[in-house]
């Protein structure tokens, strides 16, 4: 088609493609719904697909319609793969249907199309996509737990339902739902007509947070779409970058909803907090944890074997084909599982995934005795094979007990036995664990005055550049650094002469009774010529070529000696 010359191009926000102006609107209409292309005929390829592969690197858009994300089936929040959903469809969740979500019925997969399709067996679907990621919820119906913030009543909840989304920092330890707080308000808002855009703060460039904001000018400027812009874990961001959009949430640009699992006030620059409403989500419950899991088993079609029913050792099973065999789990196991994940759902439902997993896979089947079904076959999950899956998928490491302290207490012996195996040994206990490394370097910068000390000074600063490095580029990729940082300590030279004399003071000033010595005249701050004229007796002794004799410490201390035995 033929274009003025003096006719202005604009960019189709969808597609990313350059039209005249007055073909801008009925472009858009064919564009969103996933038609050709009426201005330019184009290749075969939609219009959705080419906006999802236009958009920055570090981010994924999950701003078109509802069928243009069902359609890419791959963006960042994981949405359905178009799961039996034609394109168009409505969704199969309201925003707050309880009703309609809390159904979850055993997915016998493939009722797409027209014909049936092949039915997939249980390890089939474990294999396509991780648990956690499958039944994360999509709407607020389904998002267990956080009642603090989001129960009935609560502020939150009535922004999101009345469709006010205000810029949020969601700060909260790790799968605890901050990601899935996010996913549905994208899915709330995609309805809302928003553009919804997520970015990672650990692949984000500058130049990608730049071009979604100018996206964004265009999406209010021609459409008046309103942008809502994902940061996940934008602790990660440095100052500048996080300055970049600070101008754009104040002008209403965009929407900010950042996720942070560290403390917002140390790590948000200053203004953009201020500018943000903080959403402090909590460790989910045991309660909130064993709802969940109940959700993944009924999901799997896994059946539940209550304590009274008998089975006999799996260890007399025998091998069979193990997908077309019922799967039962102990209800003890589930019991069990929401304790040991420390309130992280990701972790619980990581260990479930392993431990049906890994029955799977040995098709080991137990004869079981099924109440009004008799004696069976099946496959049977237990607590140990939960405990296993566990293991596997998330060491067995208390982040917020005992166990936190045991392993830290263990590395700091063994730096101070300069035992470099074991060190590194109870470093890996505490990171395969999940502990944060940041938690691990600010350790490490104490005993690098504490242990290490005047012995080489140069520690201090390697323990503060790992804490540097581990902040910028967090786990896994920051997993060397403390292990090169803990390394180091083993075999240096130790001393504990700063930290002794340093208690010994702190004692001596325990230990006084009465009021506290006054500072000398001549060491007093002079800021007057009264001061001065009082302080005269200080010697300066930079002026002096030889030792002057001159005391520092208060009379009644005179001769003091902290670094003494
Ligand atoms: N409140 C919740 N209700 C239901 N499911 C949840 C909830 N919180 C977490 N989950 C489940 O756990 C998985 C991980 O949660 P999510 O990604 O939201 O955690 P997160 O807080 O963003 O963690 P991280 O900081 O590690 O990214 C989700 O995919 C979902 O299946």
């Amino acid at each position: 088609m033929e274009v003025a010359e003096d006719e202005q191009l604009v960019r189709c926000p969808v597609c990313l493609r350059e039209l005249p102006g007055a073909h801008i609107n009925s472009h858009l209409d064919s564009c969103l719904q996933g038609g050709e292309d009426e201005v330019e005929p184009g290749p075969s390829t939609t219009c959705k697909r080419q906006r999802f592969t236009a958009a920055p690197s570090g981010s994924q858009v999950e701003g078109e319609p509802e069928e243009a994300g069902q359609a890419t089936g791959s963006s960042f929040l994981h949405k359905g793969r178009g799961g039996g959903q034609s394109p168009g469809a409505p969704s199969r969740k309201s925003w707050t249907g309880r009703e309609e979500a809390a159904a979850v019925k055993p997915e016998d997969g493939g009722s797409a199309g027209s014909g049936p399709a092949p039915r997939r067996t249980l390890a089939q679907k474990l294999e396509e996509k991780p648990l956690a990621e499958r039944l994360r919820p999509s709407a607020l119906g389904d998002y267990v737990g956080q009642e603090r913030v989001l129960g009935a009543q609560t502020l939150l909840r009535s922004l999101l339902e009345s469709h006010e989304i205000p810029s949020l920092i969601l700060w909260g330890p790790p799968g605890c739902g901050k990601t899935t707080l996010a996913h549905i308000i994208a899915n709330s808002s995609r309805k809302n007509g928003t553009w919804f855009v997520t970015l990672s703060a650990t692949s984000a460039r500058t130049t990608d947070i730049r071009d979604v904001i100018s996206q964004a000018q265009n999406e209010k400027k021609l459409f008046k779409r309103k942008t809502i812009l994902f940061i996940d874990e934008i602790h990660r961001f440095n100052k500048s970058q996080q300055d970049t959009f600070l101008p754009h949430v104040e002008r209403g640009t965009l929407t900010l909803i950042g996720a942070t699992t560290e403390n917002p006030s140390f790590q948000v620059n200053a203004a953009l907090l201020s500018r943000c409403r903080v959403i402090v989500l909590e460790k989910l419950s045991v309660e909130a944890i064993e709802a969940i899991l109940m959700r993944a088993v009924r999901s799997l079609g896994v059946q539940i074997l209550g304590q009274g029913d008998q089975h006999s050792s799996s260890a007399t099973g025998s091998s069979s084909e193990s997908s077309e065999l019922p799967v039962y789990i102990e209800e003890k196991a589930l019991k069990t599982l929401p304790y040991l994940c420390d309130g992280d759902a990701r972790t619980g439902l990581n260990g479930l995934q392993l431990a049906v997993q890994a029955r799977l896979a040995m098709g080991k089947t137990t004869p079981l005795n099924i109440p009004k079904g008799g004696s069976t076959d099946g496959i049977l999950i237990t607590e140990e094979d939960v405990k296993e899956g566990l293991q596997q998928s998330h060491i067995l490491y208390d982040r917020a007990g005992e166990e936190q302290y045991n392993c830290i207490s263990a590395l700091h012996h063994s730096l101070r036995g300069s035992d470099e195996n074991a060190s590194l040994y109870w470093l890996g206990r505490m990171l395969e664990g999940g502990e944060d490394p940041l938690y691990v370097a600010r350790r490490l910068v104490r005993f690098a005055s504490e242990d290490i000390g005047l012995a080489d000074p140069l520690a201090l600063t390697q323990a503060v550049a790992a804490y540097q490095g581990c902040h910028f580029i967090g786990m896994p990729e920051c997993e060397v650094i403390l292990a090169q940082c803990v390394v180091y300590f083993a075999r240096a030279p130790k001393s504990i002469e700063v930290y002794r004399a340093y208690n010994k003071v702190k004692e001596c000033l325990r230990m006084h009774t009465g009021p506290l010595p006054p500072v000398p005249l001549h060491l007093r701050n002079a800021p007057t010529t009264l001061m001065e004229n009082l302080g005269k007796g200080c010697k300066y002794n930079p002026a002096y070529k030889e030792p002057v004799e001159q005391d520092f410490l208060p009379e009644e201390l005179k001769g003091t000696d902290f670094f003494k035995e």
